[in-house]
């Protein structure tokens, strides 16, 4: 079993819990009153490079990030920084997130927030609706090709945006077959937990000009950020940079100031 594999099979089996507690059709109904979901694509599109900060304590490659006691003033501090979007890891197993950190940080920020997380049942596309995020993650490879258009189709029946996760050009083809509006290309290959940050300006390239892009992981510090933005990304998404500095609000400052800087290349549209 591979990483992704193994981690799926836990996803699986804490949603069967959920869904004993919870029936679907109950759910459907309590997300269908939540406030609407937010604009990220307009979020997202912009002048500079954006940044979407993520609340993340662990990661199954290094464990432990931070301990994060209170994630919503975390996500109020990259909200008041100019991060565009919140990013909140919702996976228990292997990244410590829960819907409730999800539920803190949405009662925290105004700006869009992304579900992130394992999704692979539209039961999980109307809790993130019901736990009031505006952008949910689906991973290509993940994902069944049909299972893939449905669940975007839902996401999207729901007025909020996917995430479509890509890390090779076969997956980035899957994505806009799809009908993917938003891509993410993760430097890091889910199968083998390895970071490859020159994937984003492999695949950026041969995306259509109206995807918005979105650069995934290992971003360390502006460096990474501005060399992003020059081979095309609207937005870099960075957990761990953030989470494990002496300082998450005053990183996120610098990657916002790094990206509005002049000499920062600017997204080509
Ligand atoms: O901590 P990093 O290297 O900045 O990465 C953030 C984000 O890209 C990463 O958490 C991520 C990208 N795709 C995912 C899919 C599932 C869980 C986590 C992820």
């Amino acid at each position: 079993m591979s990483v992704l594999e193994s981690i799926i099979a836990g996803v699986r089996a804490d949603l069967e819990t959920r869904q004993a507690a919870l029936p679907f059709e109950e759910l459907k109904e309590r997300a269908a009153s939540v406030a609407a979901p937010k604009d990220v694509i307009s979020a997202l599109r912009s002048s500079a490079i954006g940044v979407i900060a993520e609340v993340k304590r662990s990661s199954p490659s290094k464990g432990v990030l931070a301990e994060i006691p209170d994630p919503a003033t975390l996500a109020a501090d990259y909200a008041d920084a100019g991060a565009r979007v919140i990013s909140v890891l919702t996976e228990q197993r292997r990244f410590g997130g829960s819907l409730d950190d999800l539920a803190a940080v949405r009662a925290a920020v105004d700006i869009p927030v992304l579900r992130k997380d394992f999704i692979v049942s539209p039961y999980q596309v109307h809790e993130s609706r019901l736990y009031g995020a505006d952008m949910v993650l689906l991973i290509v490879a993940a994902l069944e090709q049909n299972a893939l258009v449905s669940l975007l189709d839902r996401v999207e029946s729901l007025g909020m945006t996917a995430l479509v996760e890509v890390h090779t050009a076969e997956e980035a083809d899957r994505a806009l077959e799809a009908g993917a509006k938003v891509i993410g290309i993760n430097a890091r290959d889910l199968h083998t937990l390895e970071v490859d940050r020159d994937v984003f300006g492999r695949l950026a390239p041969g995306l259509p000009m109206d995807v918005v892009k979105i650069a995934e992981s290992g971003v360390r510090d502006p460096r990474d950020l501005m060399a992003y933005a020059g081979v095309g990304a609207d937005a870099v998404l960075v957990g761990e940079g953030l989470v494990a500095s002496d300082d998450p609000k005053q990183a996120v400052v610098q990657l916002v100031t790094a990206g509005s800087h002049p000499a920062c290349p600017r997204p080509s549209r």
